[in-house]
């Protein structure tokens, strides 16, 4: 846990009274709310005091044991959760710091969702209630061994039957089989299944069905059912916790009311009958979960800038030429470059997944109400900030390792489990690439209905701006300039839109307008990555505009944001200068103003990690202890590697022995 317990010592209390700003407030402004600091705070304490949760192991566990320890952890959190009565909010939390992914992550995170979304009334009055109550465990198997990412063309089949009123489903072929959902391989007792429906002889596409995949007596899979895990994935310990799985159905038959009927029906006769909604609603599950992911880029970002940021400041390498003490390597000009903009970013992720959440439930309220206009909106924020964050922070938590030298690469940092466990959320729920074209084909559609006059909205809106945005002059004349918001704002839309407006005429000049957005897909990502990271800054910035309570809180988060921004600038300043938003020599400010900020940052560093408030439980990491005494914690962990169980190793008998032996005899000769 935290320091301040007898007998400890803070080796990093030099670090901490350096701060200029109050690091109590500025964990509200992190965390949300009071209320959030306290409720977590209190559920990661509750984590990290029992021992069943204890996760120091993880890595050296063989993966039968790592997953039974996964089903232990399981079933003992929901015993807690119980036991203490704990509130939705409080089983969330609990789990979060639970930190092993599982069964359980499917079956509140997509399983529970997919029914409530796309259930009817009376679907969801029957099933909830056992979900609920863990009466049965569920997953979401859309992905199939031949296709994932094109949900249109999946090839499982559920052919009505209007003889008995079931549905009949069915694997086709070896790549129709389902391969990758969470939870399926070994836990789950039911699956939401994406199928092709197929009635009165005609195909009407992916539709998702309840169904029933192993006996609820003793687990085994149900008669037509094939099930297993899909094997071991990147990493020690890692995502390795989680059953993902195969499935394939042999006509299987299913009652006719587990459809989830709420976007469309199948009457008793056969009669394919659709709602008057988009179809698209049936990807909600995806929206919803892409913006939960958001959220969580800055929690895995946060902790590997953490660890990164403590072990740093207690971490020396070499000293001054005269002599003295070692330096800090976070005193280092390339170290602060390297590890700044990160911490940056995970704050910009923070607060970016917090108004994410907010667009994602008043779109909710809206589509509730039968509104479906801000549907797109929505599914390109969540699409393209799934996209460009998740890249941003497994990106991140590699640098991080590589900031903390050879210890980062030891599984007692934390750090390469971190990255083995993050890495995924590049590709699930959606491949990045796949959604950023997904934005930007929306962007293309917004900027060719700009000549009608249209005017764009939501996050779009700018882009109305057309005509000031193609033609206007940075007036940046000096580094301080560069901290205006207003200045940081305008030179970001107008590389977005500019970017945005070029790769739309390049493609008007293709011989077809699918035949362009091909050729032209590479610079179509850019201009996606562009426009998301102008609503990230600008949410940055609108966060600093609020009222922030507490002293030196607002002045930190204002520079975290100028760093967020000009460390964009400065990676992307191509994208700037080839659009002729800026010249060089503004762009040579922007690096000048942003080696400021560092300086300014640096006695805040560690303060601003703290800030986090987590236990050392939940960062599992050696080099990321709060009370920065790494060097016993790195030398005691060793030895608890089996490899030390004894002082001779296995094998040496067989191998090492007679290799000696013969080395003694050639010896001798
Ligand atoms: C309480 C919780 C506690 C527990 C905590 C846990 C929290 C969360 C836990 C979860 C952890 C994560 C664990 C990992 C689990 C992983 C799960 C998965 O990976 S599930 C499978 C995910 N699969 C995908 O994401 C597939 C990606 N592919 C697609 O989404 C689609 O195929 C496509 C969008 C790429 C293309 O779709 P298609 O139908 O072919 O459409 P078009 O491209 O032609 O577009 C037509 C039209 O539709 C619009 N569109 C597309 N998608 C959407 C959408 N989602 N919403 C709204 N509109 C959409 C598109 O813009 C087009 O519009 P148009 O106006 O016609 O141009
Ligand atoms: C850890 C993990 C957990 C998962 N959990 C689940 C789950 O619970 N349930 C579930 O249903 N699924 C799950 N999945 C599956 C996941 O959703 C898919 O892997 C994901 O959607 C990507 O699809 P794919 O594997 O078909 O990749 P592919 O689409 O085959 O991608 C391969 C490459 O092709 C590129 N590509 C594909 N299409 C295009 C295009 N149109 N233009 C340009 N490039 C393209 C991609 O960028 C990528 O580089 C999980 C996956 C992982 C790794």
């Amino acid at each position: 846990m935290e320091a301040g317990g007898a007998g400890e010592v803070d080796h990093l209390a030099g670090e901490r009274a350096t701060a200029q700003f109050d690091v109590d407030h500025m964990k509200v402004a992190w965390a949300g709310s009071r209320h959030a600091v306290d409720v977590a705070d209190r559920m990661a304490r509750l984590v990290a005091s029992d021992p069943v949760f204890r996760k120091d192991n993880r890595t050296m566990l063989p993966r039968k044991e790592l997953f039974k320890d996964t089903l232990r952890k399981a079933a003992h959190a929901w015993k807690r959760i119980v036991e203490l009565r704990l509130t939705e909010e409080e089983a969330n939390l609990l789990r979060l710091y639970v930190d092993q992914p599982g069964y359980v992550d499917l079956h509140w995170g997509m399983f529970v969702p997919a029914i409530k979304g796309q259930g009817t009334e009376e679907q969801q009055k029957k099933w909830l209630p056992l979900a609920y109550k863990f009466q049965i465990i569920g997953c979401y198997a859309q992905t199939e061994l031949g296709h994932g990412s094109n949900v249109q063309g999946l090839e499982t089949t559920a052919t009505f039957d209007p003889k008995t009123d079931e549905f009949v489903m069915h694997s086709p072929t070896l790549t129709s089989s389902k391969w990758w959902p969470g939870g399926l391989g070994k836990a789950s007792t039911h699956a939401v299944v994406y199928a092709r429906l197929i009635t009165e002889g005609k195909d009407y596409g992916i539709h998702g069905f309840i169904v029933q995949l192993r006996s609820l007596e003793d687990h085994s899979p149900l008669p037509g059912v094939t099930l297993g895990d899909i094997g071991g994935k990147f990493g020690s310990g890692a995502y390795n916790s989680m059953d993902n799985g195969v499935l394939r159905f042999d006509h299987v038959r299913i009652p006719r009311d587990q459809m989830l009927m709420r976007l469309s029906q199948v009457t008793k006769e056969g009669k394919y009958v659709h709602s008057n909604v988009p179809k698209q609603l049936l990807y909600g599950t995806m929206v919803f979960v892409r913006q939960t992911i958001v959220a969580d880029a800055s929690k895995a970002l946060s902790r590997a800038t953490c660890i990164a940021v403590r072990y740093s400041a207690m971490r020396k390498q070499f000293g001054p030429q005269t002599g003295g003490p070692e330096t800090q390597v976070l005193n280092y000009k390339t170290q602060q470059s390297r590890l700044f903009p990160l911490l940056a970013s995970a704050y910009a992720f923070r607060f970016v997944g917090e108004w994410l959440k907010w667009l994602y439930t008043d779109v909710t309220h809206k589509l509730e109400a039968k509104d479906f206009s801000t549907l797109q909106e929505a599914h390109a924020c969540t699409a393209g900030l799934k996209a460009v964050t998740t890249s941003a922070t497994a990106d991140g938590i590699e640098e991080c390792r590589k900031l903390c030298g050879g210890h980062g690469y030891l599984n007692s940092s934390g750090l390469p489990e971190l990255f083995a466990t993050y890495v995924p959320a590049c590709t699930y729920e959606g491949d990045n690439v796949v959604l950023l074209l997904q934005v930007a084909r929306i962007l293309m559609k917004t900027v060719s209905q700009l000549a009608s006059g249209k005017q764009p909205v939501g996050t779009m809106a700018y882009m109305g701006n057309v005509q000031y945005l193609m033609q206007c002059k940075c007036g940046v004349n000096t580094a301080e300039d560069w901290l205006s918001p207003a200045a940081i704002r305008e030179v970001f839309e107008a590389r977005a839109l500019r970017m945005a407006v070029n790769c739309a005429q390049n493609i008007n000049r293709a011989p077809s307008q699918e035949e362009g957005l091909y050729e032209l897909s590479p610079d179509l990502l850019e201009v996606a990555v562009a426009h998301i990271q102008l609503i990230i800054v600008t949410k940055f910035i609108e966060k600093v505009e609020q009222d922030i309570p507490g002293e030196g809180v607002k002045e930190q988060l204002r520079n975290l944001c100028n760093v967020y921004a000009l460390y964009l600038v400065h990676k992307h300043l191509g994208d700037f200068l080839s659009t002729g938003c800026m010249t060089a020599r503004q762009g040579a400010l922007a690096n000048q103003q942003l080696g400021k900020l560092y300086a300014q940052l640096r006695p805040n560093a560690v303060a601003l990690v703290d800030a986090f408030n987590y236990t050392d439980h939940y960062l599992g990491s050696v080099l990321g202890r709060y009370d920065g005494n790494v060097y016993p914690a790195l030398y005691d962990e060793a030895w608890k590697d089996p490899l030390n169980d004894s002082p001779v190793p296995d094998g040496y008998r067989e191998h090492l022995r007679p290799l000696l032996k013969q080395q003694l005899k050639l010896s001798r000769l």
